[in-house]
């Protein structure tokens, strides 16, 4: 089976090939043989005796490159340099780094932007705190915190292994929103803890985004937090996702012609993004939702350790439905999972109501394959980038945080998001929509000025915005027409 262009993992083969004794043909046909496919070949170098080449091929998984090595190391006059996964030479150092916006070019420079002249500005924001917001980082700047408790679908893998993801979060920040963010990740799980830590550090920064903190902790540290903090603080596994999911929910249901009130949702996964998200969907008209966790639905007849699953109880259920995802799965018109690899059978998407919406959304692996659940379903979408319909929630956090900073937020609410949702769902024009293009691209470049217009409007309507309206301007590169001493 070929593998398809997109795959997630390609490695570079450098190979050493005796002119003699060595074919490419054979190193070709072996690649071929084991399922790789080769999507570049560079010479890297050629003497009277052999020459270097780098094959980068497509390949399933990490095994799938030991096989293909292994088969080529016993192909006659052929020496297996090394073999990189080009995922890993992404991550080598690290992904981010910080850089001076002016350099300092002599001893004049060094003394303003250091020792003496600083002085004059610390004292500057001493007398007058709000200063910070001319005179330092935090204008523009967002920390991104994480305990590496729920790391993707991975789980708690712990703060060290949480850093990949964070430190891709801070890319995007920067990248699509101009939003400098900067990953802390803790080595406590304690909510005291976190939160005494965000509060300490709080003064650097501009905005707070929670991720990957499992429930129920995630709820308690947002919610303190945003009590004592007066800075946006957003946790983006409950908020960021919850938006998208209602930004591509309202354009799939205009594909299937079902109205939002009419549905029948099944959740899986009712953590930190579940419970955000039911919590959403039910704001904008979802009447008929039931959650299912590890020991099955979610209802009333049952006694919940957990607050939060309790709370869930009473506000979704309508039925009162009990038993498992397979059993509460018959007649759903849309499938949310935020839970786990592979929980979704295919028997149970037949089962589904006519034109099935399934959003398997666990990452890196989704509740149900794509191409599994594609033949029986109308609009399929998973948190991937790697197929169609991406529901992930980077199509929110850079543009709502850019809103939040420019407009200087004290809070991000619940009409802030929800004009987020409304705003990512309006980009697709309604002769573009299709069952493959329900969500726009994390590339599209409509996503971030839109989401944040809207955020802003929605930050005046309820009157959290700090700034006077006409002066919530982009901060990145912005220049201060003038600095007050
Ligand atoms: N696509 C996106 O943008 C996006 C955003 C946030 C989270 N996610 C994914 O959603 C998943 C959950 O993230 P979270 O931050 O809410 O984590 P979480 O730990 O807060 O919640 C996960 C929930 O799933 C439940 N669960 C685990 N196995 C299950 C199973 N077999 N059946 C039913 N429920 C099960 C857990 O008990 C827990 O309640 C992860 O895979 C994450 O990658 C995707
Ligand atoms: O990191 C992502 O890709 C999305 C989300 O924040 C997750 O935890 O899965
Ligand atoms: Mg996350």
């Amino acid at each position: 089976m070929a593998i398809p262009s997109n795959t997630n993992m390609n490695v570079i083969m450098r190979l050493q090939i005796d002119k003699e004794l060595g074919s490419f043909g054979a190193i070709a046909a072996t690649i071929g043989g084991t399922g790789g496919d080769i999507v570049g070949i560079d010479v890297i170098s050629s003497s009277k005796t052999s020459t270097t080449r780098d094959i980068t091929v497509n390949v399933y998984d990490q095994n799938h490159a030991e096989l293909m090595k292994q088969a080529i190391e016993k192909i006659e006059g052929v020496k297996v340099v090394f073999v990189s996964d080009q995922t890993f030479l992404m991550h080598l150092g690290g992904k981010i780094e910080t850089q001076p916006k002016i350099p300092i070019k002599n001893r004049d420079d060094l003394s303003r932007v250091y020792t003496p002249g600083v002085a004059r500005v610390c004292t500057a924001i001493a007398e007058e705190q709000s200063k910070a917001y001319s005179l330092t980082i935090k204008r523009n700047t967002v920390a991104i915190i994480s305990d590496g408790t729920a790391v993707l679908g991975l789980g708690d893998i712990g703060p060290h292994a949480a850093m990949p993801v964070m430190e891709g979060k801070a890319m995007l920040f920067k990248q699509l929103a101009g939003v400098d963010a900067f990953p802390l990740c803790l080595d406590t799980k304690d909510t005291e803890e976190i939160i005494a830590i965000v509060k300490a550090i709080a003064p650097t920064f501009g905005g707070i985004n929670l991720e990957d903190i499992s429930a129920p902790r995630c709820f308690e540290i947002e919610q303190r937090l945003k009590e004592e903090l007066d800075i946006p603080v957003f946790h983006d596994d409950q908020h960021g996702t919850a938006v998208v999911i209602l930004a591509a929910l309202l354009n799939a249901l205009k594909i299937t012609g079902k109205k939002i009130e009419d549905i029948k949702v099944v959740l899986t996964g009712i953590g930190a993004a579940g419970i955000a998200c039911a919590k959403i969907l039910t704001a904008a008209g979802v009447r008929n939702l039931v959650g299912v966790d590890r020991y099955g639905a979610i209802n009333r007849s049952e006694h919940y350790e957990n607050d939060s699953w309790t709370m869930f109880a009473a506000m979704t259920n309508p039925d009162n439905l009990t038993g498992s995802l397979s059993d509460v799965i018959a007649g759903a018109d849309v499938f949310i999972g935020v839970s786990a690899p592979n929980i979704l059978k295919v028997e149970d998407v037949k089962r589904m109501a006519k034109d099935p919406i399934v959003f398997a959304m666990a990452n890196p692996v989704p509740e149900i394959a794509p191409e599994a659940a594609e033949p029986h379903v109308r609009v399929m979408a998973t948190g991937r980038s790697d197929y169609p319909n991406q529901i992930n929630n980077v199509l929110c956090f850079p543009g709502v945080f850019r809103a939040a900073l420019d407009c200087r937020a004290t809070e991000i609410n619940e009409a802030m998001k929800i004009a987020a949702a409304k705003a990512i769902a309006s980009i697709i024009e309604e002769d573009e929509l299709s069952e493959t293009y329900i969500i726009p691209s994390v590339f599209n470049s409509k996503v971030v000025e839109r989401v944040r217009e809207a955020v802003i409007q929605a930050a005046y309507e309820t009157g959290v915005a700090r700034r006077k309206r006409g002066e919530a301007k982009r901060e990145a590169g912005a220049e201060e027409a003038a600095i007050t001493m």
